[in-house]
């Protein structure tokens, strides 16, 4: 049997106030809203989920540690450019099997986007957009994500050995 390994991201990014100015962006696709999200980076709460996923698959750090919200090379960071960054640590002898991501906010609607979202990350990950599966789900108004307070991504991705070892 081969050697598989799961990983599971969860992040959590706050709207910011209108007057912030902030862009939403999730997936690397930049949607129209009046509010985007808070963060040290462009606030990819998508992203940094399957970021993360990805790290903890290969038994690695998390996002924090290898992209500091202390550092100021990683303000305003494009955050698909990270998990970019995240697969070449991960390194060649780990082949990325697929990832699972939801969002969960009442809105925007995530499968209105979902293609374009899919295609990001499959090019960040070096992957088939085939192996990338983006969907979205409200919370029923419940919560924090239902009170429109902030979104929430959780993502699993599964990784196979394919050298060293
Ligand atoms: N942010 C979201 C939320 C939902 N969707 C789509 O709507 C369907 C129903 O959502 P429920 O939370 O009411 O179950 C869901 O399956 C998605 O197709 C979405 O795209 N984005
Ligand atoms: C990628 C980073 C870089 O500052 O993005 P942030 O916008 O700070 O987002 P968060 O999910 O709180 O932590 C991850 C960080 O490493």
């Amino acid at each position: 049997m081969g050697d598989y390994r799961v990983g599971l991201g969860i992040d959590v990014h706050a709207f910011a106030d209108p007057v912030e100015g902030r862009e939403l962006v999730l997936g690397g696709v930049r949607i129209p809203s009046e509010r985007g999200l808070r963060g040290h980076s462009d606030a990819d709460v998508l992203a940094h989920a399957v970021t993360d996923a990805l790290l903890g698959a290969a038994g690695l750090e998390d996002i924090g540690h290898y992209f500091p919200d202390t550092d100021e090379r990683y303000r305003g960071a494009d955050s698909l450019q990270l998990l970019g960054e995240a697969r070449r640590i991960v390194g060649g002898d780990w082949a990325v099997v697929n990832v699972d991501v939801v969002v969960i906010c009442e809105r925007p609607k995530i499968r209105e986007y979902r293609e374009k979202m899919r295609e990001n990350l499959a090019a960040a990950l070096g992957v088939e957009p085939s192996r990338v599966s983006v969907r979205g789900t409200t919370s029923e108004r419940l919560g924090f994500t239902g009170r429109g307070e902030g979104i929430a991504a959780q993502a699993v991705c599964l990784l196979e050995r394919i050298g060293g070892g």
